[in-house]
């Protein structure tokens, strides 16, 4: 039998930090989202005990460095699994890009393998299994919009965001997310996101005030290390986007635009000097 699975891309809407934590990892607030650009997961049964993994893009690991090869590993350890899975991977989500991509290949893998072996796993314990791959896996187990609380892990669901769309952007530079982290002087942040004024305004429908209040701690760190990224920012700024933000670790920067006929010259004048561009819908 052969299934396929979406894994859509994530974007973080706020994400501040409390404090580092004696693990190594930040205590984090966030607000996260799903939208409409996604690598599509296609797993086929095999006779064979093995895990094999393909990919047509040339730039990610296809070994157990993979995350979604991790995510069929960890199944068949935890509900003692005899058969084998090949998994095609067809990434359209930018790699490295603070999109959550590999996290959520490894999501749409637990959950696509859960339905292949009728293995009738809850929600819940795909997220507790996907935290073991990585802070962002629980999340994109379920997708939705969700307050995102502890190392990323703990969730809360919440209402979707005001419907608009999403202009992302992505640099030709990879950023290594513990890198950012590390540089992230958690005592010495001047100015926290209001989390609390993002939630809000979801709850609200109210987009201005949405736009307003996004924020993201680590965008700093990002911009001061790499230019080209602020630059970015600017850009889609000057061009009318409603409100601009780097997501994650970055390096794509997000616009969430209200008014379908703004997007084209957005996106038409981003493409000017930037490979990486998309128009996408919030996923509500
Ligand atoms: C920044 C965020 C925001 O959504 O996304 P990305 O930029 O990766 O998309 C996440 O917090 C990233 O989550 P994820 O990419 O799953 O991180 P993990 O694999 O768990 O951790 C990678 C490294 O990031 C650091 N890390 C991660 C999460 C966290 N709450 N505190 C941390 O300090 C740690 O150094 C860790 O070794
Ligand atoms: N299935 C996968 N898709 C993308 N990247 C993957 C995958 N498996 C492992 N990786 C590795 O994970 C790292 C982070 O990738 P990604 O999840 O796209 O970034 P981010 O967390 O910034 O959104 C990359 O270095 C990449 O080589």
């Amino acid at each position: 039998m052969k299934i396929f699975e979406k894994a859509p891309a994530k974007i973080n809407l706020s994400l501040d930090v409390l404090h580092k934590r004696p693990d190594g990892y930040h205590e984090v607030e966030m607000v996260m989202t799903m939208v409409d650009l996604a690598d599509r997961i296609e797993m086929q049964e095999m006779a064979r005990d093995t895990i094999i993994i393909s990919s047509q893009a040339g730039y990610i690991p296809l070994d157990e460095k993979n995350l979604a090869f991790q995510a069929a590993r960890l199944i068949k350890d935890r509900y003692d699994v005899k058969q084998g899975v090949y998994i095609h991977l067809d990434k359209r989500i930018p790699v490295a890009a603070g999109l959550a991509g590999g996290s959520s290949d490894a999501a749409a893998t637990l959950r696509g393998l859960n339905r292949l072996w009728n293995l009738n796993i809850s929600n819940e314990e795909l997220q507790i299994l996907g935290a073991e791959l990585g802070s962002d896996v629980p999340f994109c187990v379920t997708g939705g919009t969700a307050l995102a609380t502890g190392r990323g892990e703990k969730l809360e669901p919440i209402s979707a965001p005001p419907q608009c769309w999403v202009v992302l952007a992505k640099p030709p530079i990879n950023v290594s997310t513990s890198e950012i982290y590390g540089k992230l002087n958690a005592r010495g942040i001047k100015q926290h996101p209001s989390t609390a004024g993002v939630l809000s305004a979801i709850r609200d429908k109210q987009f201005d005030r949405l736009c307003d209040n996004l924020g993201n701690v680590l965008e700093g760190v990002t911009l001061d290390l790499y230019p080209e990224v602020r630059h970015l920012k600017e850009c889609m700024q000057r061009l009318g986007a409603d409100g601009v933000l780097m997501s994650g670790s970055g390096p794509t920067v997000f616009g969430l635009v209200s008014k379908e006929a703004k997007v084209a010259r957005i996106y038409n004048g981003l493409r000017g000097f930037c490979k990486d561009v998309y128009a996408v819908r919030m996923l509500t």
